[in-house]
């Protein structure tokens, strides 16, 4: 039987299952709705009449929440910004759960933060030892790392146009190795990189919604012998994986503290507090992981969207093109501190985060307690998903919610249409919320705001031509990866230099970086050095 029926038949029996449930306890939960085919995975991008957009119409006939119930469970999908405040920020002690991950803790043995439950221990500890060092201050201390990553980024661009998805890759991946292992990574071909998006290709396959037999709700399927769970199979593979890249990166930070030339990196820290945390070796070595695997595919599902929609929409960035020649000129490369000036630039990266948020549905919550919203009840142990994409794409709130639109945000402080109620918004919405909210949000801002004005002072995208109709290719702007975290799939386009002195002005730039990037180069590999060998040589 197919994964599709398996769900109808499954979504047929919440319909009873809810109905009596609500019967017998005589209380007013959410009704469900109508069942949907494939259950949440595989469907966020499928333009308008799909996916969290039904959730949103369906939601809307309920009053704000999208809900049905699968086996002993219910899922929640909040489909309003007034729900997700009510929820999840106002509430948030109730709701910063995880629901339980059979597959996830097959792979991880439950030491992920970002699947830990919110009464374990372990979680307070990692979450404490996370945003200690992503705190705004840190973030500044963290700056001139990711400033030179991001001037590396321009000079890969530059040399290689198209292979900008792998050079955001290995971008987002340095700046975090660099913060919390001390390490960096000069080529995406790097050991340590390629294995780390291996994983992560393999880790995000395995945790689709709707691959795997919904094994959490209906715990008799674990019976199943692994050699017919293909599940299991797959978790031991990825627990391999991670286990050999976490164990190997954490390693080398204690063979560097040994030899006494630490560079003052987060896991240093870490492993010299190690008892007063009460952080064994599997813990440090996920504390880590999840901070990779935090910091690189969200930040590059950005980057790439920002590709897509400027090849994709080229007046928006021939404003950004004027603005940025107003404000920066072409003396020199932009900096943090242009931002504030820039305010179109600010409408792009608002709405590439409106447009295509890099986790459609956040990561789930889930509820600890029974709780109460406008006049109904979520029982205690719901699954609670934050539909980000289909508030971000409400046509109630956002006038031409499909297009790449900038400019609603110089009409409005939120880009919304006039009248709508903003009380409970929180422009944070793509970062989840309640106690569960991103700590990475302090570096994601620096890394997004840099690198959007440093992109568009430095090139202009543009669509490619087909080599045969001599027609340019228009990229498809649906055409994403499926999963939790999203991204567009590669496509043709050309990314040409602006002029040669802004190239000029890069190559000394990554010139006067060189200092900063040796003190991370202590691990690299043979083949890592001979790269970095030819790049100098061929600078100087
Ligand atoms: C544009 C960039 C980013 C986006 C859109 C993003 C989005 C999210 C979302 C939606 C969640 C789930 C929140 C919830 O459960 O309500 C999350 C959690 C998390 N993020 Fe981010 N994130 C970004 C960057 C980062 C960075 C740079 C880091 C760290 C270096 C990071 C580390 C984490 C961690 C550790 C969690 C798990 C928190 C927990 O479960 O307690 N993120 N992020």
């Amino acid at each position: 039987m197919n994964a599709d029926v398996v769900t109808v038949l499954l979504a047929l029996c919440a319909t009873v299952g809810i109905y009596v449930f609500n019967v017998g306890r005589r209380k007013k939960f959410y009704p469900p709705g109508p069942p949907t085919v494939p259950l949440l995975g595989n469907a966020h991008l499928v333009p308008n009449e799909y996916a969290h957009l039904r959730f949103t119409e369906w939601a809307r006939a309920y009053g704000d929440i999208y809900s049905l119930m699968v086996g002993n469970g219910v899922i929640a999908i909040l489909t309003s910004h007034k729900a997700v405040k009510e929820i999840i920020d106002v509430q948030g002690n109730y709701t910063a759960d995880r629901p339980q991950t059979t597959i996830g803790d097959t792979v991880t043995g439950g030491v992920h933060m970002a699947q830990a439950h919110s009464d374990d221990p372990r979680w307070s500890i990692l979450r404490r030892a996370v945003r200690s060092v992503l705190t705004k201050q840190k973030c500044e201390e963290h700056w001139p790392i990711q400033r030179a990553e991001s001037v590396q980024l321009m000079r890969d661009i530059i040399h290689d146009p198209h292979s900008y998805h792998k050079h955001v890759k290995r971008y987002t991946f340095s700046v975090i190795s660099s913060i919390v292992y001390g390490a960096r990574f000069p080529r995406f071909d790097s050991k340590e990189c390629t294995d780390f998006y291996n994983m992560i290709d393999k880790w995000s396959e395995l945790m689709e919604p709707g691959r795997h037999p919904p094994i959490d709700l209906l715990p008799v399927l674990k019976l199943i012998p692994e050699r017919f769970a293909l599940w299991r199979q797959e978790s031991k593979v990825v627990r391999q994986m991670q286990h050999h890249l976490y164990f190997h990166m954490l390693d080398c930070v204690r063979g560097r503290l040994a030899r006494s030339e630490g560079v003052g990196a987060f896991m240093e820290d870490i492993i010299q507090t190690q008892d007063q945390l009460g952080l064994d070796r599997e813990l440090m070595a996920y504390l880590g992981g999840v901070l990779l695997e935090g910091g690189a595919d969200t930040t590059a599902s950005y980057l790439n969207s920002l590709h897509l929609a400027m090849v994709a929409f080229p007046e928006v960035q021939k404003k950004a093109h004027e603005e940025l020649d107003r404000v920066v000129g072409p003396d020199r490369l932009p900096t943090l501190e242009d931002i504030p000036s820039l305010p179109y630039v600010r409408a792009i990266i608002r709405e590439v985060h409106r447009w295509r948020p890099a986790a459609p549905l956040g990561l789930p919550h889930a509820s600890t307690q029974e709780v109460q919203y406008n006049g109904y009840v979520l029982p205690k142990g719901s699954t609670i998903f934050i539909n980000i994409w289909g508030i971000n794409h409400d046509p109630e709130l956002f006038e031409r919610p499909e297009d790449f639109w900038p400019d609603r945000f110089m009409k409005n402080e939120h880009g919304m249409r006039d009248g709508v109620d903003v009380s409970a918004w929180r422009d944070k919405l793509i970062f989840g919320g309640g106690k569960r909210v991103c700590p990475g949000t302090n570096l994601a801002h620096n890394s997004v705001n840099f690198n959007t004005a440093l992109l568009l002072w430095a090139f202009t995208f543009e669509q490619s031509v087909d080599p045969v109709t001599k027609r340019p290719l228009t990229p498809d702007v649906w055409d994403y990866t499926k999963g939790l975290f999203i991204m567009p799939n590669k496509f043709p386009s050309e990314i040409v230099p602006r002029s040669r002195a802004r190239v000029e002005l890069i190559t000394q730039s990554l010139r006067d970086s060189s200092a900063l990037y040796s003190q991370f180069e202590t691990q690299l590999d043979a083949d890592d050095k001979t790269y970095l060998e030819s790049t100098w040589r061929s600078l100087s």
